[in-house]
């Protein structure tokens, strides 16, 4: 049976502060809602230095001619890659950017009117992991499915299109851009042209995935070395593709080596395998498991777009495919 994203978060249950972030303009200490205790992974000995990287995690050019075998080495050795000659124009990236800023620039009252209700998987509100953990997170975000304009009238009655348009936009360009990634992915696993065309003119195709576009900001925070922007958490579709302004904050956990940063490359966009790439490719491509650390001086924001199929079933009517996921 068919179940769609809404259709999964409906009937979860939430406390207010599941939903509804602090007032981060209004606190001048971490309050202890917000302070994490410092375990070992937290601390920041158990963080690596810049400078004592072993190996970066690769920057991939689309256009380059052995990309199929880059991004396959990538993805099974780190389950990430950042992609350059991506095809999104940076004017489009800025723009998004700059409606995200100006989003949760605005006054906190105003901002809640756009609330994500407590049944709900868009709009305003704390990131959805956050039941999982007690202590919140230094992050508020603001999430899209389709269209925004329903939550964009509640923010900003009268001058909201500009704001829809450019979400519209931005989804749009990533969800051709998430495909041609999954394709390529799909051919490093050995998935013939024959099963992938199978795959794309189904009725229930890939390229008919679902998308959904998670604005995150995290504000300066008084105490960053005892507060976690978003908590470790792996992303459940088939891929994220993130940008994050020149802020660093991300971190992958690397077993065997630590919390390892993802340093911004100006202009390219990060590539993370989900935990549903992971079983279709019959765990060849690790999900990443990642964190976000606030930062005591400058705002961070970041704009992830989640990728996945509408019907995962569907996938059973493709035999190599089948053979790559129960056979191997
Ligand atoms: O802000 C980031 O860099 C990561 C965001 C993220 O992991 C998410 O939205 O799931
Ligand atoms: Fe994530």
């Amino acid at each position: 049976m068919a179940t769609s994203l809404s259709q999964v978060f409906r009937d979860t249950h939430l406390q207010p502060k599941h939903i509804i972030p602090l007032d981060f303009d209004t606190v001048r200490e971490l309050p202890d809602s917000h302070a994490w205790i410092q375990t070992d992974d937290f601390s920041c000995a158990y963080q690596i230095r810049m400078n004592e990287l072993p190996t970066t995690i690769p920057v991939i050019d689309l256009q380059a001619p052995n990309v199929v075998e880059l991004m396959g080495n990538a993805c099974r050795r780190w389950g990430m890659f950042q992609v350059t000659n991506h095809d999104v124009p940076s004017s489009l990236v800025d723009e998004v950017v700059e409606h995200a800023r100006r989003l949760f620039a605005l006054p906190a009252e105003q901002k809640l009117k756009a609330l994500r209700s407590p049944s709900g998987a868009t709009g305003y509100g704390v990131a959805r992991i956050s039941p999982f953990f007690s202590k919140l997170m230094w992050h508020e975000g603001f999430t899209i499915m389709g269209s925004a304009g329903e939550h964009a009238k509640q923010l900003w009655p009268h001058h909201y299109e500009d704001f829809c348009d450019v979400m519209d936009n931005y989804q749009k360009k990533m969800k051709s851009l998430a495909y041609k990634i999954l394709l390529l992915l799909l051919k490093s696993l050995g998935v013939d042209e024959e099963d992938q065309q199978l795959l794309c003119s189904s009725s229930a195709s890939l390229y008919q995935s679902e998308s959904a576009l998670q604005l995150n900001s995290y504000p300066t925070c008084p105490n960053p070395n005892r507060a976690v922007g978003l908590a470790p958490h792996t992303d459940s579709l088939l891929l994220t593709i993130l940008h994050q302004n020149d802020i660093n904050g991300l971190q992958i956990f690397q077993e065997g080596i630590g919390w390892t940063p993802v340093p911004p490359v100006p202009g390219a966009l990060i590539v993370n395998i989900g935990d549903l790439m992971h079983i279709i490719s019959n765990a060849r491509f690790p999900t990443v498991y990642h964190r976000v650390i606030p930062n005591e001086t400058r705002h961070r924001f970041s704009i992830a777009c989640f990728y996945g199929p509408r019907l995962i079933l569907s996938l059973h009517h493709c035999p190599s495919f089948r053979s790559l996921v129960f056979d191997l």
